[in-house]
């Protein structure tokens, strides 16, 4: 039953609660919970598959059950005879034997911000850089792509990239020849679904050397390096290559000192008609909606990269000379919600 009225202090209240959930999901994967829970288990079976401490077993179950991530029977009423199962999003995401397993990716998320909120007041009073953000290069960036960033493709960011190029039109008819560029493509897995999805298109991932070892072994493995190849190096200052029919950069160009001038670099790396998929966050202007993207990115910002607020990427694809510029607004990419930006050379 909804509540008639909210104190004005339960948001606040709210947030100092967020963490005893967010370690609740935590400890759930860290001690493998939710693949005995793949089936049903009553909390006191569950402590003793895995050594746990019954009482206290029944007490973080029930408060899975309460943030929906258990379902349990609803037919006995005492929290330590219910039996407990995954939902079915617990099941995709949180078990670690589904291929869309993202629980290490999502561990490292909260352990990041967590670590970085933490300097806070610090980084507020006297600058500086914060920990673990200080340090992007190519070595960090192929660890990213080895976990995090991987597991985020895998089970997020292919669907929802596919999602998106079936809005474009060269690559929504499957078999015309396509060469694409994915620029800053981390371990590969996008390229990966595009080539998987569309028989005519063939391409390469460009991304620091490290990175793209990363995305080489993934191709490998999908079997698709007769169609993808990969290059390394610093999008920044080397060449990226040219005549593509496609460029698809997704969360990249935060990275880049000079927006303008990278985009300028796309431009004329596409062939005349080219089609360039930028997606990334940017700040809205109505607070509601800046709140789901600025907490993700405070760390990013305070180290000097760059997040748009909206409309100013699309108006900087026009004042460097790209036509058609179309955006809209896309919440099914990891994290945060994203515009989309599609323009033509
Ligand atoms: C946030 S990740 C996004 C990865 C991928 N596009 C995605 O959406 O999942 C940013 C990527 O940009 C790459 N990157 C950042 N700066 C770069 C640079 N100067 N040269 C090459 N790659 C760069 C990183 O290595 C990383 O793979």
């Amino acid at each position: 039953m909804p509540f008639a009225t909210q104190h004005v202090l339960q948001p606040y209240w709210d947030l100092a609660v967020a963490p005893v959930q967010a370690d609740g999901l935590a400890a759930a994967l860290e001690l493998g919970i939710f693949e005995v829970l793949a089936t049903p288990h009553t909390p006191a079976q569950l402590a003793d598959t895995l050594a746990l401490h019954a009482p206290h077993t029944t007490l973080l179950l029930e408060l899975l059950w309460s943030m929906q991530v258990l379902e349990r029977d609803t037919a006995t009423a005492e929290a330590d005879t219910q039996r407990y199962r995954c939902t079915a999003a617990t099941l995709q995401y949180f078990c670690r034997n589904s291929v869309a397993f993202c629980g290490d990716a999502w561990l490292y998320r909260l352990h990041a911000l967590r670590h970085f909120a933490t300097q806070l007041s610090t980084l507020v009073r006297e600058g500086g850089k914060a920990a673990p953000y200080s340090t992007a290069n190519g070595v960090n960036w192929a660890v990213a792509a080895q976990q995090q960033i991987g597991q985020e493709q895998r089970a997020v960011t292919m669907r929802a990239a596919l999602s998106v190029m079936q809005r474009v039109a060269p690559f929504a008819d499957a078999n015309t020849p396509l060469r694409l560029l994915d620029l800053g493509g981390g371990p590969g897995w996008v390229a990966i679904a595009l080539a998987q999805a569309h028989a005519g298109l063939h391409g390469c991932v460009f991304d620091w050397p490290e990175t793209v070892a990363v995305a080489a072994a993934n191709i490998a493995h999908a079997q698709l390096t007769d169609r993808l190849e990969t290059v390394g190096g610093d999008l920044d200052g080397d060449d990226i290559g040219n005549g593509y029919d496609l460029i698809w950069c997704s969360s990249v160009l935060h990275f880049v000192p000079d927006m303008a001038a990278a985009l300028r670099k796309i431009h004329a790396a596409l062939k005349p008609g080219g089609v360039f998929v930028c997606v990334q966050a940017e700040i809205a202007p109505a607070a509601v909606d800046a709140a789901r993207v600025l907490p993700y990115y405070l760390p990013m910002r305070m180290l000097g990269r760059t997040v748009t607020r909206q409309g100013e990427l699309a108006q900087l694809l026009r004042d460097t000379g790209w036509r058609q510029v179309e955006q809209y607004g896309a919440s099914d990419f990891p994290m945060a919600p994203v515009q989309v930006l599609i323009a033509r050379t």
